[in-house]
């Protein structure tokens, strides 16, 4: 069985590619071990065993773990520090990103580790100074270094340089990558300013007593320096580049994982704890992921799952080199926890990283590069295509060449065709020379049978040398069609003493028969076949248009006639001619006439054989004339293919020098394409990272969204059940509108109800009103009539009275008693008459008051029909309200709704002229006041 531990890979130093430093290289989570100091009592019965780099089990040697380096109780953390963390510093420097962290159960040294003590400085000062003396020795780039410090306690993150500054949120976008936000960073320039933050920050790291660790970590501190550097180099070295590098040194000082029951923590201990726990889990199961290759698989690693382990994404499985000092404790009490703390490190030893320096390009750094590739890619390229070129040209010399070479093959057939056509010339003057000798001997034969005949009736016996003979008869009696044959009989004819003219005759005739034979003709042949051409090629055309027989029928007529009939069997001949021949006439004249008529048969045919071959002459000339015209045509067309050939051999050249040309501009197309490519090649691999981290991002949201789905599924179910109640509700709520609504609908009616009788009280009112306004100033009218009545009469009385008083002081004592009696007693009637004056005052004054009563009366009705309206239009607005509410709620019977609405409106409709008359009357009663 295999054990896991042993199948650990063997921990072999991680190294970059020598060739080219700055090329990304994958690199291995280098894993150092580190444990710390056991009291003597533990020491002696600590279960484990370190020899090299591995640790065992002692009682379990099985159970082995082998690491880059494992430093005992008695390592200095320079050594540690040396082991790795140095290597990532100085890498920091060139650019690339480095993360150093110190992983381990609690009180097991790792803060000891990071920070150090007063007598041993840890790995961050260690760090900070070697970064800064490394700076130093880079005379060539110039460095901008800032620093912060940050904790992750519960899960909560808190700027350490800045302690107001809590609960910081991270975010990623494509300049900055993972980063966290309103996080403060310090521009330092040495080591000591730099711990003087990291001791700033210390003093508000959270820290507590735990059972095993008086100070024990209870968040996660990252110590992170920014390191910026660009090249010193002036700007008109050609070779340098404005690129500025940007580099993230994070040393990670973890909280360690522990056991409630050992730390005996409680309450806000226990809190930190199971926060810390949590996250070193996220933290060991990402690990494990990267571990099993999940990322390479395109699987999840859950990042986000931790503040810390999204934090230190990039450094776990990312860009940047990577260290992880695994602190244990040997002690047998925590063999436990120092096992799962070597699982960690073992897994982590299986991640692989890709470190990368980071450059950020301005334009001009980035022209200057992408000028160098292209420069570089150009030069490729034209070895590339100036072979392409070369097999260009060469294809079109060949095609020029192989023209060139058709028009001297077509110039050579059109030389050869010229000398067989004069050749063909030359043969059909000969044959027309022959010809014209054949027909001169003809015409000579004529003269001389002429002759003959002549002299053959002046010398009948001297011609003839003997008698006909046997041999003469068997001569005749030969075929007659056979020529060569005749031919033969005419040379015994001639032996036989033929006169000597026929003889030459013979002859010549013999001879043009020999000449055609040596060729291979007679006349004969002649008859049936054409005259021999000189080239058996141009007889393929002439053959084709031969004529058979071109001689008119009626010229052989004439022939036939001019020479006697004679039977085709020569003895028949013979016996014709003996039987033709006069009785009178020698059988030597019979035997001449004989002869000649032969003679006559043969240049008849000869004449006949004329006509044709003149006719085939005829015909070669034709074809030959022919055939000149199609040559001179051929001739012309080869000509003018040469032209052309020519021509296109021009347009070929042109063509050459502007394919030339075209390829020039395809090579600059090329360069610009091969940039353009470039370009996008950046573009893509942007973009790829991009699609990477956004695809992380996916993957994580998507496991975000199913842990969020399982709470929708939750709530929808709580939801369904609350719906399900709501639903009631609601079916209540709705019957209780449809009860309102109907009361509403019953109030509306009562309301109309109201309305109308109020309209008739009002009216009724209005029309008191106006009687009373009436009778009122009827009233007054009276009233006034009466005082000016009453006043007038007091006037009287008074007047009366004044001269009753001037009479009595006029009139004697008796009959002023008298006078004084009946004046008192009229008086007396005139002050009852003034009493009564008085009482109707009295009455018409209340009467007045009533009046003034009443009016306040009518007042204050008018005014309770004012409140009666504003009531009604109060009533109606909220009925109106209701309405509209009712509309929306329900969206039921909105006929009814409806309905509601324009009764609202017409009750306002009908109002509204009341409330013009009531104001009306209202300013005419009391303009004042309006
Ligand atoms: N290598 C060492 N040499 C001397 N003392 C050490 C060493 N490692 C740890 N210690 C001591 O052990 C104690 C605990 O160490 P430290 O606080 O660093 O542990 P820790 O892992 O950070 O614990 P926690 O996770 O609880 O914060 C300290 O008092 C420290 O001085």
């Amino acid at each position: 069985r295999q054990n896991p531990q042993s199948a650990t890979p063997t921990a072999a130093p991680a190294r970059r590619s020598p060739l080219d430093p700055r090329r990304p290289a994958m690199d291995r989570i280098h894993v150092t071990v580190r444990a710390r100091p056991l009291p003597p009592e533990d020491a002696q019965s600590s279960p484990w065993r370190i020899s090299g780099n591995a640790v065992a089990l002692t009682a379990q040697p099985s159970i082995r773990f082998e690491f880059d380096r494992i430093f005992g109780e008695d390592c200095h953390t320079a050594d540690v520090y040396g082991a790795r963390t140095k290597h990532i510093v100085d890498s920091a420097v060139q650019g690339f990103n480095g993360t150093v962290f110190a992983y381990g159960q609690t009180n097991s040294g790792k803060t000891y580790t990071m920070r150090g003590s007063a007598n041993e400085p840890g790995i961050i000062p260690l760090a900070v100074h070697d970064l800064f003396r490394t700076i130093q020795q880079h005379m060539d780039r110039e460095f901008l270094v800032r620093m912060s410090y940050m904790e992750i306690y519960n899960e909560e993150i808190n700027d350490l340089l800045v302690p107001e500054h809590r609960k910081l949120q991270i975010h990623e976008n494509y300049e900055r990558g993972i980063y966290v936000a309103g996080l403060s960073e310090e521009i330092v320039t040495c080591p000591e300013q730099v711990l003087k933050f990291v001791s700033f920050g210390e003093s508000h790291r959270h820290i507590g007593e735990t059972n095993m660790n008086v100070y024990s970590s209870r968040s996660h501190t990252i110590f992170r320096m920014v390191i910026e550097s660009r090249d010193k180099a002036d700007d008109s070295d050609t070779d340098s580049c404005d690129a500025v590098r940007v580099s993230v040194l994070n040393l990670v000082d973890l909280a360690g994982s522990e056991r409630a029951a050992k730390t005996g923590a409680e309450g806000v201990r226990l809190k930190e704890g199971s926060h810390i726990n949590k996250s070193l889990m996220t933290l060991g199961t990402v690990i494990k992921k990267l571990s099993e290759g999940i990322k390479g698989q395109g699987g999840h690693v859950p990042y986000r799952d931790s503040k810390l382990t999204r934090i230190l994404q990039p450094a776990l499985g990312g860009n940047a080199n990577t260290a992880i000092i695994c602190n244990i404790t040997l002690a047998q009490v925590h063999a436990d926890e120092t096992k799962s703390s070597l699982q960690f490190a073992s897994r982590a030893l299986r991640v692989t990283n890709c470190a990368e320096i980071n450059e950020i390009l301005t334009d001009a750094a980035l022209l200057k590069r992408q000028r160098k590739e292209i420069e570089e890619l150009r030069a490729k390229l034209k070895n590339s295509q100036s072979e392409h070129l070369d097999e260009d040209v060469l294809h079109l010399r060949n095609t020029l060449l192989q023209s060139e070479l058709e028009k001297e093959r077509i110039a050579l057939e059109l030389e050869e065709e010229r000398k067989a056509k004069e050749q063909r010339e030359k043969r059909l003057l000969q044959q027309a020379k022959k010809i014209e000798n054949l027909s001169s001997l003809v015409l000579n034969s004529e003269r001389d049978d002429r002759a003959i005949v002549s002299s053959k009736n002046k010398r009948r016996q001297t011609w003839c040398a003997r008698p006909l003979s046997n041999e003469f008869s068997v001569e005749v009696q030969e075929p007659a069609s056979e020529q060569g044959s005749a031919s033969s009989s005419v040379r015994d004819e001639r032996n036989m003493g033929m006169p000597p003219c026929f003889e030459e005759l013979m002859q010549e005739s013999y001879a043009s028969n020999v000449e055609p034979s040596a060729h291979g003709y007679s006349f004969s042949d002649l008859s049936n076949e054409d005259v021999s051409l000189p080239d058996a090629h141009a007889l393929l055309h002439v053959t084709s248009r031969r004529k058979p027989n071109t001689m008119k029928k009626s010229d052989q007529e004439q022939l036939r006639g001019s020479v006697p009939e004679l039977p085709q069997d020569p003895n028949e001949q013979k016996d014709a001619m003996l039987s033709q021949e006069p009785s009178g006439l020698s059988a030597r004249e019979s035997e001449a006439i004989l002869v000649i008529k032969q003679l006559q048969d043969q240049v008849n045919s000869l004449e006949l054989e004329k006509s044709l071959i003149q006719n085939n002459l005829d015909d070669v000339l034709e074809v030959a004339t022919q055939q000149k015209a199609s040559f001179t045509e051929k001739y012309e067309e080869l000509q003018k293919n040469a032209l052309a050939l020519q021509e296109e051999a021009k347009i070929a050249g042109e063509k050459l020098s502007a394919l030339a040309t075209i390829a020039k501009s395809k090579q600059e197309l090329a360069d610009e394409f091969l940039s353009n490519v470039s370009m996008e090649t950046q573009g893509i691999s942007v973009q790829m990272d991009q699609t990477t981290h956004s695809v992380d991002n996916a993957i994580s949201f998507i496991e975000e969204l199913f842990q969020s789905l399982s709470a929708i599924a939750e709530n929808v179910t709580e939801f369904k059940q609350s719906s399900y109640g709501h639903i009631k509700q609601s079916s209540y709520m709705i019957m209780d509108h449809e009860k309102m609504s109907k009361t509403l609908m019953e109030k509306i009616s009562r309301l109309e109800l109201e309305k109308k009788l109020l309209h008739e009280q009002f009216l009724n009112q209005q029309d008191e009103l106006q009687r009373m306004k009436s009778s009122l100033e009827s009233c007054e009218k009276s009233k006034d009539d009466c005082i000016l009545q009453h006043e007038l009469e007091k006037d009287n009385i008074l007047s009366e009275l004044l001269t009753l008083q001037k009479e009595v002081l006029t009139l004697s004592s008796s009959s002023l008693m008298k006078e004084k009696e009946s004046i008192r007693k009229e008086l007396e009637r005139t002050k009852t008459k003034l009493r009564e004056t008085d009482n109707k005052l009295k009455n018409y004054v209340q009467e007045k008051i009533k009046l003034e009563g009443e009016k306040a009366e009518a007042h204050r009705e008018i005014k309770k029909l004012q409140s009666q309206r504003t009531h009604l239009e109060r009533d109606l607005r909220k009925h109106d309200s209701v309405t509209v509410d009712k509309r929306h709620e329900l969206n039921v019977k909105p006929e009814e709704l409806a309905g509601f609405f324009d009764q609202a409106v017409q009750l306002q409709v009908a109002v509204f002229p009341i409330c013009i008359t009531l104001c009306k009357h209202t300013v005419l009663k009391h303009p004042d006041t309006c």
